[in-house]
């Protein structure tokens, strides 16, 4: 049985002390269900938000992170850096970083397997563009993402592992894959992790659909027998919104 994940995606939103706000109007929904209830903030906002969820059921995620421990990489943030806030999950491979931030096949590799080295649980993001479902190249297209995020993943630590399915074009565009579209998508995505590391280990492996979710279509994307959870970006800003998708 797999525990469904719903994941805040804050983005590039929400000062320190608004962060701190929203958390304390939301941070009591996880005691109340059985989904796992995450918000992945801003690297500064990371250390206040942790003090803010003591005693709650919410987990800590950040955005992104550097593969290296320490070292002259100007303005980026260390797995051992996040590991001492005491954050559990971080957001691998999101297709903003991967088209504004030159990231790629190789370094969201490079990311996984140092969160995994550092105990912090990666959700990696796949999902192909608008002209790619529009050639009919998006399983082509996302399978390679997932081969290439887990090359050298070993199956105990591909447990830890979730992936996020969101089809670029319905990312901040109101645009949401049907839930029958995106489950189809998603249970390829498991026959892509079965061909891998086989039905054992597919089976026990959490895949999220991201993509313009909110109150009135979570219900839906969540009753998807293979959609185990959502990572939402805009409704998780609204403290009422991401309470009412943590309890479709
Ligand atoms: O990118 C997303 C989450 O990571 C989805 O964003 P929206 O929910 O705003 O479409």
């Amino acid at each position: 049985m797999r525990t469904p994940i719903i994941a805040g995606n804050w983005k590039m939103n929400k000062t320190i002390s608004e962060g701190v706000e929203l958390v304390n109007k939301i941070k009591d929904v996880a005691a109340k269900t059985d989904v796992e209830v995450v918000v992945c903030v801003p690297f500064v906002s990371l250390d206040a938000i942790k003090k803010e969820l003591e005693g709650t059921e919410v987990k800590l995620g950040a955005q992104n992170m550097h593969w290296e421990e320490s070292g002259a990489f100007t303005g980026e943030i260390s797995p051992l850096m996040l590991k001492e806030i005491g954050i559990d999950y971080v957001v691998i491979g999101h297709s903003e970083r991967r088209q504004y931030f030159n990231e790629t096949d190789e370094t969201v590799n490079k990311k996984i397997k140092a969160a995994i080295a550092h105990g912090i649980n990666p959700i990696v993001c796949v999902g192909e563009t608008l002209e790619q479902r529009e050639n009919g190249e998006e399983k082509e297209v996302v399978n390679e993402q997932v081969l290439k995020a887990l090359e050298d993943v070993e199956a105990e630590d591909v447990k830890k592992v979730v992936i996020a399915y969101e089809p670029i074009w319905a990312i901040g565009t109101g645009k949401t894959a049907s839930s029958e579209d995106a489950n189809e998508m998603i249970e390829y995505i498991r026959s892509t992790i079965e061909g891998k590391y086989g039905v054992d280990i597919s089976e026990e492996v959490r895949i999220q659909y991201g993509g313009s979710v909110k109150p009135k279509n979570v219900t839906d994307i969540m009753n998807q027998p293979d959609i185990d959870g959502a990572l939402v970006g805009g409704a998780s800003l609204k403290a009422e919104d991401f309470t009412d998708i943590v309890n479709f």
